[in-house]
């Protein structure tokens, strides 16, 4: 039976997977990391530290020298940058990056009106505007820009290449073409030859290189397929390809999306469209920048002594509504309101660690129900919210989530689903799944109920969410009421 491989490049760890053919998982690794942060507002990665980590994890698992399909999936927006003999010319500077706020001004001025383009501080092209502009020597040595999942492609094969779902999230990417955006290109003075060429996610990209099949213990004759973004490959993981189910991540930033059939050059307030990487789906997303790591942030003023169980613990032993302290948990900023920041409203001595840790979760919820109000605004409807991300390890979050999105909570129970998503990318292109069909019939009963709301809790949210929006609204969004 064929072992099918899910690489996932997030941005606090590096998961891989591996499942067989009916998608039973067998094992997964984990290697942790940081993100590098020279400068305020900075975001920094260095991509051989994700190659370490596909090494580390492959030598861990011991496929003992099998033939395998890989897939890759991976943090969107980040910037990577070789020169002509394939090595980084500098880190990565990630999707959290809000250095170039003047390259990004540049680029809107020449972008067209007509076109949607998902440009924002912290995607590919104004980074690489900040380069050229900031490190001319360092530009000069470029050869070819790609995403973070694609450095790892290329490690495996010596393929520099990129597909669709990534593309559309650098701000190069036209949706009417379906290609990079020339005019945008030459308008701003960057040579396009820098652009890979873009393919489709399911496609094999070629076999391993000997010597890397040999590091890592794998046959040569191992296929390795495009793959894609980590947001498109979380709703393959969660089995969403139809409209009415809602994917609600907490990573290290967090996301609301859906999948839809709508038409690509459509735009909806606050919300940015993104390809699928199967068929010709859209996804719908609302993004957070302040997902886990805002979490990460408070356990780290905590002096590192507390476990995430014992947070939930913690926040258990206080009353929902964290005895009326509400926490925006904008720390990093929001893609649409870049001077947002992060709040604790209506702190009193009475008010302990418990509180604190419990009104953070409360807020990074808060942010997400926020982003449904965008949703909802849209005519965007829903029946089923599916949880994923490294929050579905908080039982007080799935608790929350049902409390205050008022419903049903579900979890796959595959766990890491940015890497089976990948996982499942392999087999599509090799075959093993004939259709998206077949995969939904794989995960259906993996999906699993974790939470619903329960009455008294949505009541008390409902006034605690009233109170958020106003302490937002009236501080970090002017005219909004
Ligand atoms: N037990 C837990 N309880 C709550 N949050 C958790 C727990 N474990 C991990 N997390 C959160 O999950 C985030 C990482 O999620 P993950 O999906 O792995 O992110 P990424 O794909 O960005 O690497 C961390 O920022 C952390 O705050
Ligand atoms: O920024 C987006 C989507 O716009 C994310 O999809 C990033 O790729 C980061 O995801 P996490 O690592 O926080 O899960």
């Amino acid at each position: 039976m064929n072992k099918l491989v899910g690489i996932d490049v997030g941005t606090s760890s590096l998961k891989v997977m591996v499942t067989n053919e009916k998608l039973e998982v067998l094992d997964t690794y984990r290697v942790d990391y940081g993100i590098n942060q020279p400068f305020p507002h900075w975001a920094e990665q260095d991509p051989n530290r994700w190659w370490n980590a596909v090494c580390g994890s492959f030598q861990a698992l011991n496929l003992d020298g099998c033939s395998i399909t890989i897939g890759l999936s991976g943090q969107m927006h980040g910037l990577v940058a070789v020169d002509v003999y394939g090595q980084p010319v500098r880190p990565s500077i990630i999707w959290a990056d809000n250095r170039s706020s003047e390259e990004l001004q540049k680029i809107l001025l020449h972008a067209n009106k007509e076109n949607v383009y998902n440009i924002w501080l912290g995607t590919l092209l104004p980074s690489l505007l900040w380069v050229k502009e900031n490190e001319p020597e360092v530009y000069s040595k470029i050869d070819k820009v790609m995403l973070p999942k694609d450095y790892i492609r290329y490690k495996l094969t010596g393929e520099i290449a990129t597909e669709h779902s990534d593309a559309c999230g650098t701000g190069a990417y036209s949706f009417f073409t379906q290609n990079w955006d020339f005019d945008l290109l030459e308008k701003l003075g960057i040579n396009p030859s820098l652009f890979p060429p873009i393919h489709r996610s399911t496609d094999i990209a070629g076999m391993l290189i000997p010597e890397v099949a040999h590091q890592l213990m794998i046959s040569e004759q191992s296929k390795v397929a495009y793959g894609g973004s980590d947001h498109s490959m979380q709703l393959l993981g969660n089995s969403i390809f139809s409209k009415g189910i809602l994917n609600c991540n907490i990573g290290t930033g967090s996301q609301i999306s859906l999948t839809s059939k709508f038409h690509k050059n459509k735009r909806l307030e606050g919300l940015s469209i993104f390809s699928h990487a199967v068929g010709d789906l859209t996804n719908i997303v609302g993004t957070s920048l302040n997902g886990g790591s805002v979490l990460q942030w408070v356990k780290g003023l905590a002096g590192g002594t507390f476990s995430y169980t014992e947070f939930d613990r913690l926040a258990e032993g206080v009353s929902v509504g964290s005895n009326d302290l509400v926490f925006l948990p904008y720390l990093n900023g929001e893609r649409n309101h870049p001077h947002a920041k992060g709040v604790f409203f209506g702190l009193t001595t009475s008010h302990t660690l418990a509180h604190l840790v419990r009104a953070t979760m409360e807020g990074m919820i808060y942010g997400l129900r926020d982003i449904l109000e965008d949703f909802k605004n849209s005519g965007l409807e829903y029946e089923r919210v599916i949880s994923s991300g490294g929050g579905t390890k908080s039982r007080v979050l799935l608790q929350m989530q049902a409390d205050i999105f008022d419903c049903d909570i579900y979890v796959c129970d595959t766990k890491e689903q940015a890497a089976m998503g990948a996982a499942i990318i392999a087999g599509l292109s090799i075959g093993t799944f004939e259709s998206l069909g077949s995969v939904e019939h794989l995960l259906k009963s993996k999906m699993k109920l974790m939470a619903s709301p329960i009455k008294e809790n949505v009541e008390e949210y409902r006034k605690g969410f009233e109170l958020f929006r106003k302490v937002y609204n009236r501080n970090f969004r002017e005219g909004i009421e």
